[in-house]
């Protein structure tokens, strides 16, 4: 048991790394709307230099405090980060692994679940950034998560099941068009290249199969169809879509700033039970992962990375003079915001007995009430200036410190379990893992997620979350839970396609419990473990989310055998560990066979390092959505290889992959679907 322990801190503490800058410290969200703002700027910029020169005469301390931690050099000032961008994070942090072991520092500032804290948003944006769960500390995340919970419990998801279908049902049908209408090419006899070049085949995948996962979000957490997957109307060109698109925003923008609307208001309306919300959704959210890092996005966030401290007067340099980055960025936030707030409007018009005006009216009026207790400045439920009730709510001092003990104990997962301040998540091999409070028996109708967001209320206060923060919600269900899925898909086609004995064994599989039409029910998914194992595989080899911080909390602790000062951020590499030849035999070779119990490669994974696979993270701050990924990526992959198998085109391997925000294939991934029962075949 002794050795166990041992391994499993060993194995588990191999994805960590300790920055030598370590930003503990939140910053602050509310930016002054003073009119002499070019002078407030000037002592802004002034303040921020001396901070910054301040935080560089530190930076010999924190070296020093850390000398004992092996790590590789940082340059003055700019730490790794030169290094990080040229060689992607994923590939520094192994290469860091395979030099210095498990445990080592790197120059590079990042906070709890986040990288780095360069958001140049202001305003709006920047509160749905910080109340979005995924920033959300201490009280107010146990708040919001709680609120997200239910719509994750064993019973809600059971509910989303045929919506989930229904949308892999659709992207079936819609690739076997494009398949039928190749095969028509051939028998007219303009051949196979001839078919391919008049566009009747070859497919972007990841493209097709985000357009899938964007149409689940919308139905199963919205109740509405975002039309994601309908064509472009003929003749219209994607990027001109984007571009045209972003320019009608940005105008709608500056009209509504001009008439003192700050979020440049709506251009959007939510109608019945559909919206063309798709493509537009899928190319603001796309813009946004983009656009958003250092890696793809504007040089004031190349600057705000390297200096954080700088980031109020930077992110004041954006939005007076926007590079082509930065202009897309705030076009896409704005996009995204007005469909999230139509959203809002939209479940709340069709409740009214569950949000009516007067509930509104009593909230406002009892955060009157508080304001004038707390002293704060305002705090309103109509979409005015709610700084200061937000960042009551979520002024968030860090996770509560961990005991040094626990975290030398469990190694990575105990700093983890300790840094959240919460219990760990149990995790039981082949990626089944019971989340507290995740099997909650509560089942939520689909489409009801924002109900349970309004719905929410603080303990003490018996607040409401404010409009940001439950627009941040809705946002962050979109851009959570459809694009990690879309990529995780996707890298399982590719896996499937260039490994064709994976691909007979899970053809028959699905054959032999779906048989050639019937879509997948609920009792067929235990059924279909190679299935899921191929998924595990995949996101194993290329986990969508490559790593995840935390901080240590208020008292030092001691990880994998080094004591790390209190309030150190802590970065885990999920890639590192999953690529390590230490815990996974032939670690480079995609084998499903390791995530199936009949395998004798699954004990030595599965059980003897028991976080070794953590596409979706550890403990209490694990993935909220990971079950929901789960079942749907068994519908689509189960009713996609039921009709289909795809033909990957030439000069993708190896696959060349974007590590900005996820990783992602960086120009998607090509294929040509053919269909598997051909009508002389199906007789
Ligand atoms: C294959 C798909 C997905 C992958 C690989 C993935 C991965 C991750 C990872 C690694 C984390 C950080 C966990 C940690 O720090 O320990 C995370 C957090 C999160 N994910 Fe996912 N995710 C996926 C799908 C989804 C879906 C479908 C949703 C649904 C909306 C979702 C919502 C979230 C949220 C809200 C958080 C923050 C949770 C918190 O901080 O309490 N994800 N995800």
């Amino acid at each position: 048991m002794a050795d166990l322990a041992a391994v499993f801190a060993e194995a588990a503490a191999e994805s960590m790394c300790v920055p030598l800058s370590a930003t503990t410290a939140p910053s602050s969200s509310a930016h002054s709307s003073s009119t002499s703002w070019p002078s407030l700027l000037g002592y802004a910029l002034l303040a921020a230099v001396l901070l910054e020169l301040f935080v560089i005469l530190l930076e010999p301390f924190q070296r020093w405090r850390l000398r004992h931690i092996p790590g590789p050099p940082a340059l003055p000032l700019v730490g790794c980060l030169p290094q990080i961008l040229r060689m992607g994070s994923p590939k520094f942090f192994r290469t860091c692994y395979q030099k210095y072991g498990p445990v080592y520092k790197v120059g590079f500032k990042f906070r709890n679940h986040i990288i780095v804290e360069p958001s140049l948003m202001r305003g709006h944006f920047r509160r749905m950034d910080q109340s979005g769960l995924f920033l959300a500390r201490d009280d107010y995340w146990r708040l919001v998560r709680s609120a997200w919970q239910p719509a994750f419990s064993a019973a809600s998801l059971s509910g989303y099941l045929p919506r989930m279908v229904a949308c892999a049902v659709q992207l079936t049908d819609r690739l076997e068009t494009r398949a039928r209408e190749a095969e028509a090419e051939v028998v007219k006899g303009s051949g196979g290249k001839a078919a391919a070049a008049a566009g009747g085949v070859r497919v972007d995948i990841l493209r097709e199969l985000a357009s899938m996962t964007l149409q689940v979000v919308g139905s199963t957490a919205y109740g509405i169809d975002f039309l994601a997957m309908e064509e472009p109307p003929a003749g219209e060109d994607k990027q001109q879509l984007g571009t045209a698109a972003a320019a009608a925003e940005n105008a709608g923008y500056k009209a509504g700033k001009k008439a003192g609307r700050r979020d440049g208001g709506s251009a959007y309306q939510v109608t019945a039970a559909t919206s063309d919300y798709g493509r537009e959704l899928m190319r603001a959210c796309s813009d946004i992962f983009r656009y958003t890092t250092a890696y793809g996005g504007s040089r004031y966030a190349r600057f705000a990375m390297l200096f954080p401290e700088l980031r109020v007067p930077l992110s004041r340099m954006a939005h007076a003079a926007p590079d082509e980055p930065f202009r897309k960025l705030l076009a896409a936030r704005i996009r995204l915001r007005g469909i999230c707030h139509d959203l809002i409007r939209d479940w709340e018009a069709k409740h009214p007995q569950q949000h009516p005006q007067q509930q509104q009216y009593h909230h406002q009026q009892q955060a009157l009430k508080q304001q004038s207790t707390n002293g704060a400045k305002t705090l309103s439920m109509d979409g005015g200036d709610h700084s200061e009730s937000h960042q009551r709510l979520a002024a968030a001092a860090e996770p509560a410190a961990p005991p040094p003990s626990a975290a030398v104990a469990a190694g990575i997962a105990g700093a983890v379990k300790a840094a959240d301040g919460v219990a760990a998540a149990a995790k039981v091999p082949g990626g089944a893992t019971a989340a507290s409070g995740s099997r909650s028996a509560t089942a939520v109708e689909p489409g009801s997620f924002l109900g349970l967001i309004l719905a929410a209320r603080d303990k003490t206060t018996g607040q409401a979350l404010d409009d940001d923060a439950v627009a941040a919600q809705a946002q962050l269900f979109i851009l959570a839970g459809y694009e990690t899925t879309a990529n995780a898909l996707t890298f399982s086609v590719f896996y499937i396609a260039t490994h064709p004995e994976v691909e007979r064994r899970l053809l028959a599989e699905i054959d032999e419990v779906l048989g050639p039409d019937r879509p997948p029910t609920e009792a067929d998914l235990p059924r279909l473990p190679y299935t899921e194992a191929v998924f595990n595989e995949a996101m194993r080899l290329y986990p969508p989310a490559p790593a995840t911080t935390r901080l240590l909390g208020a008292e030092r602790g001691e990880v994998g055998g080094f004591t790390v000062p209190a309030g150190t951020p802590l970065l885990l590499s999920i890639y590192t560990t999953h690529h390590d030849p230490r815990v996974w035999p032939r670690a480079e070779e995609f084998i499903p066979e390791r995530f199936m119990p009949t395998s004798s490669l699954y004990p030595e994974v599965c059980s003897r390092v028991p976080n070794a696979h953590a596409p979706f993270g550890y403990g209490s701050r694990m993935c909220i959505g990971w079950k929901f990924a789960v079942q749907e990526a068994k519908v689509a992959l189960a009713r996609l290889y039921q009709r289909l198998v795809f033909e990957l085109e030439p000069g993708q391997v190896p696959l060349v992959i974007s590590t900005a925000f996820v990783l992602t294939p960086r120009d998607g991934l090509w294929v040509r679907p053919v269909r598997r029962h051909l009508p002389q075949l199906s007789q």
